[in-house]
């Protein structure tokens, strides 16, 4: 787990780092660390680094100096407000590094093998200076590789939205801890790759988390050597249909991937053999069960009588789609939302762009009215924990997973952890992260089921980086792969 951490966490670090160490020059390692990028990035060609009045672009010319002292790279500079980082301009004059205008930019830019962005970091508000729109629309054009520090001009650190100018960056090198922006679209969608710089910050513990690829090999339910099928975990399956019939076999397909132990479907019949036809272990009628999925294609008809015996079961709950139409005030203990933003909005009686405008706020203020964790679905997947008051940014996958039926998948994944006996929290996180990790393996338009038939491969390879049994008995893969 990583934490997101917000600009006033960052900037008291950084003065309790120089009361502690006064003779240690952070703007200094944060350069050597963007030089070190640079180099990698692009290893020869001229590069311009465009700076602004603040100390991101302090950064930037300390970075080119360096370039052009330890790589003998030529390096330009681009004052783009005027006035820059005083301490930076001497610096790079000291070396012999080039001062240009707005003409000569625009004359040398596509000879340009790499642009550094130093125009605003962290101390970025939303919106990109004026006098450079015409300059990212030209990088953009003349697909000259941008490297940006900390923060993509245009983007504010804090802020998920991507504004209409932004100097979008093909990587960005940030200073201790990612920030909301690198990591929630829009915004991350302008950062490109995100490499985030370790410069010697001691950061306290953030409540905005994002999801790593070890927390979900080292949370996953892997079953033990002396499982069986009820120990796995029973899920109640309650979806789809005559109008949405495909929303009962699309959650079992989720569930069934990603290792329910055994299925209980109580859908209509009709749609019990449909999904009998493409997955026969499931089993058809009621029994006990460990967790209920519900709601997925529901449509409004004999809904609210087909939740209510669910609701009394008392068992945790995945509740998705129409179901959360039909909320009490209180819900099992352990049970877990499902919306989209509109399903959200809609929940909370205000209109999708507010919850648009600010989904972890939103998310979280649903997850405390309904004292229940809630998984707000989309392109950037929020988990909301009012229970340890912290919301999880799930791992991303392709934007092909935004088609029809992808949520009725995840909430199948959803049911299938909850039925194995994880708190709802770390359920949402993990059906989220495995959902796009299948997703990175098929990144094309499959169909949702077809992804949901990649989490297996997924899991074999977590299953390795958290060093678990794949054959039966003790095994570990690296004992494996010693013999
Ligand atoms: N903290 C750390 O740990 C470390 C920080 N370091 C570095 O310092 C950076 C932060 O520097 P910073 O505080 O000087 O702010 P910065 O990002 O340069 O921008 C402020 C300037 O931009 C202007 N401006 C803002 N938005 C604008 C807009 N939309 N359009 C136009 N102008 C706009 C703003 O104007 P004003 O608000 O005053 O009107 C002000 O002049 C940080 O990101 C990192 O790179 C490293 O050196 C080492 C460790
Ligand atoms: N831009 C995106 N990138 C990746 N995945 C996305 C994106 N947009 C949506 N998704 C995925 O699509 C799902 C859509 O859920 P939902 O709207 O409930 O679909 P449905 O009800 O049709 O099954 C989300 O849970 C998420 O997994």
């Amino acid at each position: 787990m990583i934490g997101i951490q917000p600009v006033d966490k960052i900037r008291a670090a950084e003065r309790e780092f120089a009361e502690a160490n006064p003779d240690v020059n952070l703007m200094l390692r944060a350069a050597d660390q963007v030089a070190e990028l640079a180099e990698r990035m692009v290893p020869s060609g001229t590069i311009l680094v465009v700076v602004g009045p603040g100390n991101n672009g302090g950064d930037g010319l300390f970075a080119a100096r360096k370039l052009v002292r330890d790589g003998r790279r030529q390096v330009m500079v681009w004052p783009v407000a005027g006035t820059a980082h005083p301490q930076g301009v001497v610096a790079a004059r000291q070396v012999g590094i080039r001062f240009l205008n707005d003409l000569e930019v625009g004359r040398l830019l596509p000879d340009i093998a790499l642009v550094i962005d130093g125009i605003t970091g962290i101390g970025g508000r939303t919106g990109l200076p004026e006098n450079v729109h015409w300059f990212a629309e030209m990088c953009d054009v003349l697909k000259i590789p941008v490297l940006a520090i900390d923060i993509p001009s245009g983007l504010a650190a804090e802020d998920h939205h991507r504004p209409a100018h932004v100097l979008a960056a093909t990587r960005t090198i940030t200073f201790a801890a990612p920030k909301l922006c690198h990591l929630a679209q829009p915004a991350a969608s302008a950062c490109g790759d995100v490499e985030v710089a370790d410069i010697g910050l001691e950061l306290p513990k953030s409540n905005l988390r994002q999801m790593q690829r070890m927390d979900v090999a080292r949370w996953w339910p892997w079953p033990t050597p002396y499982t069986d099928k009820y120990s796995r975990g029973v899920l109640g399956i309650d979806t789809g249909s005559d109008r949405y019939p495909g929303a009962a076999v699309l959650p079992v397909t989720g569930a069934v991937y990603s290792g329910a132990g055994m299925i209980r479907f109580t859908g209509p019949d009709r749609l019990a053999d449909l999904i009998l036809h493409k997955l026969p272990s499931v089993t058809v009628g009621s029994g006990r069960v460990e967790a209920w999925l519900v709601g997925c294609g529901w449509s409004e008809e004999g809904a609210e009588q087909r939740f209510g015996p669910i609701l009394e079961s008392g068992v945790p709950l995945v509740i998705d789609a129409d179901a959360l139409r039909y909320l009490p005030k209180r819900l099992p203990e352990g049970s877990l939302l499902t919306p989209h933003a509109g399903e959200l909005a809609e929940l909370l009686g205000i209109s999708r762009p507010e919850v648009e405008d600010d989904p972890v706020g939103k998310a979280y203020e649903a997850a405390e009215r309904w004292e229940t964790t809630v998984l707000l679905k989309g392109a950037t997947q929020y988990i909301a924990n009012p229970f340890e008051k912290r919301v999880t940014l799930a791992i991303a996958g392709p934007s092909w997973t935004a088609q029809a039926g992808s949520g009725d998948v995840l909430a199948g994944i959803c049911g299938t952890l909850l039925a194995a006996g994880l708190p709802a929290p770390k359920a949402a996180a993990l059906a989220a992260s495995v959902q796009a990790m299948a997703a990175a393996r098929k990144p094309g338009p499959f169909p949702p089921d077809v992804v949901a038939q990649a989490i297996p491969e997924v899991l074999v390879h977590l299953a390795e980086l958290a060093d678990q049994p794949v054959l039966a008995g003790d095994l570990t893969p690296r004992s494996i792969a010693a013999q």
